[in-house]
C-alpha cells in the first residue's frame, strides 16, 4: 500500500500539486484524469522520487521497484529492440537480467527483437516502453498516457497488454490517459485531477455516476462521499450508481435533481464546476 499524504510542488511560486492525499492498494488499477497541465505528470514523479515535493509517500512495502513509462518512450533510434532493453537493464543495475526475450514476448514484438527502434511503428514503440517498465517484475507501474499516437487497433491491443500482462494481484498499477473510453475499461477506480487537486476519487463499478443536489446525509456516511460545491454554494454529491442505490436503501442519503452520466459527462460536469473548496463532509 502506498499512502500520499499532504503531497504539494510548488515551482516559480506556482503550485502544481496542492496537498495530495492518496492510499493506493495492491492489485488495484487506477485511472488519473485530469485536463491538460493538470498535474498528473508530476504526480508521477513525486511518486517516483524525481521531484523535491512537500508532504509524505509513505510505502509499507520496503522491496520496491517502480516501472515507468513516461512521457514518449526514451531509446536509442539506431540500436535494435533487444539491445535497448539490455542496455537499459545495465543502466537500471538489472546486470543479470536474462529474460529479454520473455519481456519482448509478452509486449507481443518478439518478432521485432532486432528491428532498429527507428524503424518501428508507434504501437510497437509504446510496447517496447512498457517492456522497459515491466523489466525486473516492478510492483509499482506508472503508465503516463500509455496509448498516446496509437490508433484504435493499437489502443485495443494496449488495453489487452494492461488487462491480461499489467494487472496482478501484486502490483499497483497508475494510468494516465485523456481517453475515457479505455480508462473505464480497465481501471478500478478513477482519480479525477484538475489545477494540481484532487477533485475526485471514485469506484469504477458500472460506468453510470450520480450527479445532484445533496440534500441529506447520515453522519455514518459522510465519511463515505465526496462533497463538491457549485458556483451558487451549492452541495453537489457524485458517487456511483451503486453507491448511491446502497445509500439509498439504507436511507441514508438524498440527493435532488439527479443525473445518471456516463464518465465522458462526469469528466465535463467534474471540470466545469466552480469548485472553489472541495471538502469531504
Ligand atoms: N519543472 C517545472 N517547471 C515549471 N513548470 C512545471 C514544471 N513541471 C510541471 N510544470 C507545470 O505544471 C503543470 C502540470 O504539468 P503536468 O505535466 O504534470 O501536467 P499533466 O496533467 O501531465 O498534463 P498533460 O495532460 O498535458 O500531460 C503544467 O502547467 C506544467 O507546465
Amino acid at each position: 500500500m502506498i499512502l500520499i499524504k499532504d503531497v504539494s510542488y510548488h515551482v516559480d511560486g506556482k503550485s502544481i500539486l496542492k496537498k495530495v492525499n492518496l492510499k493506493l492498494n495492491k492489485g488495484k488499477v487506477y485511472g488519473i484524469l485530469g485536463p491538460n497541465g493538470a498535474g498528473k505528470t508530476t504526480l508521477f514523479k513525486a511518486l517516483l522520487g524525481a521531484i523535491k515535493y512537500e508532504g509524505k509517500v509513505i510505502n509499507d512495502d520496503s522491496n520496491t521497484l517502480i516501472g515507468k513509462l513516461i512521457e514518449y518512450p526514451a531509446f536509442y533510434p539506431n540500436l535494435s529492440c533487444f539491445e535497448n532493453l539490455k542496455l537499459h537493464a545495465s543502466y537500471a543495475q538489472l546486470d543479470d537480467y536474462q529474460d529479454i526475450d520473455s519481456l519482448l514476448k509478452l509486449v507481443g514484438i518478439f518478432n521485432a527483437k532486432n528491428k532498429k527502434f527507428k524503424s518501428l511503428s508507434m504501437g510497437m514503440k509504446q510496447r517496447l516502453g512498457v517492456a522497459k517498465a515491466l523489466m525486473g517484475n516492478p510492483n509499482i507501474l506508472l503508465l503516463d498516457e500509455p496509448t498516446n499516437g496509437l490508433d484504435p487497433m493499437g489502443i485495443k491491443e494496449m488495453r489487452n497488454l494492461i488487462e491480461k500482462e499489467i494487472r496482478s494481484k501484486d502490483r499497483i498499477v497508475m494510468i494516465s490517459s485523456h481517453n475515457l473510453n479505455e480508462i473505464s475499461h480497465i481501471t478500478d477506480t478513477l482519480i479525477f485531477i484538475n489545477n494540481g487537486k484532487i477533485i475526485l476519487e471514485i469506484e469504477n463499478e458500472d460506468n453510470v455516476y450520480i450527479i445532484g443536489k445533496l440534500k441529506e446525509i447520515s453522519s455514518e456516511q459522510q465519511e463515505e462521499i465526496t462533497l463538491l460545491k457549485n458556483d451558487k454554494n451549492e452541495n453537489i454529491a457524485i458517487l456511483s450508481k451503486k453507491k448511491f442505490e446502497e445509500m439509498s436503501q439504507n436511507k441514508t442519503i438524498l440527493i435532488e435533481e439527479i443525473q445518471y452520466v456516463d464518465l465522458e459527462k462526469l469528466y465535463i460536469e467534474l471540470m466545469s464546476l466552480a469548485v472553489t473548496e472541495v471538502k469531504t463532509i
